[in-house]
């Protein structure tokens, strides 16, 4: 018999293609070492050229394996990614509060506010923005948008590290304790700078920028990678330099696979051998 690993929980959307979603999740918290365990709010219809379709989990349904697992094998640390609906971000929200989990209790919680796909498909309902400003970014310890959504939640648009700052300052409003604010889609900067403040520290993590088309699932897969790392108890400033450095390789190490997009890859920190 083994030692019990930390434990992580994701709150998010399948991707049949396997790259983005509970799958890029789960594979990343295999990577880092943790028990993955997830509440599946959609079902996506997806491969490498985008989202063709998807079904949302009934909201008790994703409410109950949230108390499933929590009540019995426990949660080190959660996340969120694609929650579809005002109706499921609500339903999750309360159910946080119920076991415990978010920035006002134990065990850390992560807000990847998920709006479209890289395609530019919808995966979030344009009422339920709102809901994630009023709802789970209070509940966060860290929220992790990309300069899309960043736009969607503040209407600040970022065009350089200045209006980063910005950004993070209009975001840490909603009553996140920490916010990161990415920079992959700065694509005149020769590296990529995520910007993480809490309002008092404000630091720059800084990486190559490298020249790969296959980014599916890199948002995902950083959120993830810092929920793991939060789960081995690390702080945030920890666990998200980690998170950087392992996005940093996964995106190095991103694969083609299909006729368009594919995924970033963790399988850099297994071994290849046999
Ligand atoms: N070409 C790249 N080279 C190195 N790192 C990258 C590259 N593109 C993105 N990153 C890093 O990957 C992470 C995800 O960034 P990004 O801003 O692209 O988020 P995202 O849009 O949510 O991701 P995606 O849509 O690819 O899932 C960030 O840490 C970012 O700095
Ligand atoms: C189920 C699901 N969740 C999240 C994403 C975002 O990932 P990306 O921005 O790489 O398309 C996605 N495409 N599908």
């Amino acid at each position: 018999m083994s030692a019990t690993p930390k434990t992580a929980l994701t709150i998010a959307g399948s991707d049949s293609g396997g790259g983005a979603g509970i799958q890029a999740d789960l594979r990343t918290f295999f990577a880092c070492g943790v028990h993955g365990m997830t509440a599946i709010t959609a079902v996506t219809v997806q491969n490498s050229l985008g989202v063709q379709g998807f079904s949302e989990v009934p909201v008790d349904v994703v409410t109950a394996q949230i108390r499933a697992v929590a009540g019995d094998m426990g949660v080190d640390a959660a996340k969120t990614g694609m929650l579809a609906t005002a109706e499921i971000i609500h339903a999750v929200a309360e159910t946080l509060d119920e076991v415990h989990i978010g920035r006002h209790h134990e065990t850390p919680f992560v807000v990847d506010p998920v709006a479209a796909s890289m395609h530019g498909d919808p995966l979030l309902r344009e009422e339920a923005l709102e809901a994630i400003r009023t709802e789970l970014l209070p509940r966060a310890t860290l929220v992790t948008p990309n300069l899309d959504e960043v736009r969607l939640l503040t209407g600040v648009a970022v065009t350089d590290t200045g209006s980063q700052r910005e950004a993070a300052d209009a975001l840490l409003e909603f009553g996140s304790q920490w916010v990161l604010v990415k920079g992959g889609h700065m694509y005149d900067n020769p590296e990529c700078v995520d910007l993480l403040s809490d309002g008092v520290q404000y630091v720059e993590l800084k990486g190559p920028r490298h020249d790969v088309e296959h980014t599916h699932g890199g948002g995902d897969t950083l959120a993830s990678a810092i929920t793991a790392s939060l789960a081995k108890d690390l702080g945030v400033p920890d666990a998200v330099s980690a998170g950087k450095r392992f996005i940093e390789r996964s995106v190095a190490e991103a694969y083609p696979l299909g006729q368009g997009i594919g995924p970033v890859s963790p399988f850099w920190r297994l071994d290849h051998g046999a």
